[in-house]
């Protein structure tokens, strides 16, 4: 274990401390493109189970290698896609997660029923690897796809109280926005994220935009975690109408897809008091309660609030060229017998 995690933190030939702040305006990284030919050796996609035949792959990786992660619970789509081909324009390997990770859900959430594609997704990978022009730099490579054991060896319940064991909390942004409705969820996932960049080895991440507060509290771990890898942020993947891609939408049929959209246009239509002169938040944030209101009853607001980026505070004037998070969640509910209620989240950056 310690010459692994050993000979992990030696592959880099310099240290740059990660920066907390250095994405306050510019909040989307786009990846620079690296010169090609680096890899030099098959990149045949592999699947791993098992954290020791990961780690067996990892080291065998030349040291000028580099390695991107994407990690995700599974279902893919094409936002996830664009999160692998951004890690494939800049780095020799792509290794995407795939793990439907027990301890981001409460007891009472979605664990049970959250769509499982494995073969679809393995397919979907190697569909974008066969898509990359030959001047790309990576593929990817492998897919690492844990057991729960593996994971979690002392096993997870999803009851907070009777969980035993390490875990990783970013206070107190895991408690803001999100973290309101979903107090156990932020622990859940710094605390797998955690363990997969422990086991995979990144040289940088890819974390999307649409799960907005997921990336705040990331940057915050790798930096006071002191983790040498580079977080980039994707811009969101969205269908036609603009409903951000997102694997629950699978639980949208019908009359409920068509409802789901009032949280895009609650944000589009804020962004556009905005850009027509109004920065008071209060003013701005009851233009997206009317509009989910005037949608009916269909669908219920949970929260939407104007964040500065870094340390998710409530910004009460929207000020030019500070990048202010405009953030929402929104439940979908039933309408017949069977379904549950579904609970989208969306954001905007004004800047
Ligand atoms: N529409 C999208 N555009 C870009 N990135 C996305 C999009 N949807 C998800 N991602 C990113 O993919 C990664 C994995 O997310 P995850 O597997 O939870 O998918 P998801 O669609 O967000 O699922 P869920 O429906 O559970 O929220 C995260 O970094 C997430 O932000
Ligand atoms: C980052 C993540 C894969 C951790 O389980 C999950 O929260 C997600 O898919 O956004
Ligand atoms: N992308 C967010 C994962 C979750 O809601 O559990």
């Amino acid at each position: 274990m310690l010459s692994t995690l050993r000979s992990c933190a030696l592959r880099r030939v310099s240290y740059k401390p990660a920066s907390l702040h250095k994405q306050s305006t510019s909040y989307i990284t786009r990846p620079t493109i690296i010169s090609p030919g680096t890899r030099g050796y098959s990149t045949k996609m592999q699947t791993y189970h098992a954290v020791s035949t990961y780690r067996a792959w990892r080291h065998s990786l030349p040291p000028t290698s580099t390695v991107g992660v994407v990690p995700t619970m599974g279902a893919l789509h094409a936002g996830h896609i664009s999160l692998a081909r951004a890690a494939a324009s800049e780095n020799t390997h792509v290794v995407v997660t795939i793990f439907l990770n027990p301890a981001q859900f409460s007891p009472t959430e979605d664990l049970a029923s959250y769509p499982k594609t494995l073969e679809k997704d393995l397919e979907k990978l190697e569909e974008l690897n066969a898509s990359l022009p030959d001047d790309v730099p990576g593929r990817v490579s492998a897919v690492f796809v844990p057991t729960v054991a593996e994971m979690y060896p002392a096993g997870i319940p999803l009851v907070r109280d009777q969980q035993v064991g390490t875990f990783v909390e970013v206070i107190p942004l895991s408690a803001k926005l999100e973290g309101g409705t979903r107090p156990h969820f932020f622990r859940g996932v710094a605390t797998v994220c955690t363990k997969l960049f422990n086991i995979t080895c990144p040289n940088r991440v890819y974390f999307g935009q649409k799960d907005v507060q997921q990336t705040v509290i990331i940057r915050r771990l790798l930096f006071d975690l002191v983790f040498d890898i580079e977080l980039r942020v994707i811009p969101t993947e969205r269908e036609k109408d603009g409903l951000a891609m997102s694997s629950r939408n699978v639980y949208l049929k019908g009359r409920r897809r068509e409802v789901a959209i009032v949280i895009y246009k609650a944000l589009k239509a804020v962004e556009e008091m905005y850009e027509n002169g109004e920065s008071r938040a209060s003013v701005l944030l009851e233009k997206a309660r009317e509009v989910v209101r005037n949608a009916g009853s269909e669908v219920k607001l949970d929260y939407v609030s104007l964040n500065e980026p870094q340390l998710l505070e409530d910004v009460e004037v929207v000020e030019k060229g500070k990048g202010v998070i405009l953030s929402a969640a929104m439940w979908v509910l039933p309408r017949e017998e069977g379904e549950g209620t579904v609970r989208l989240i969306d954001n905007l950056v004004l800047s």
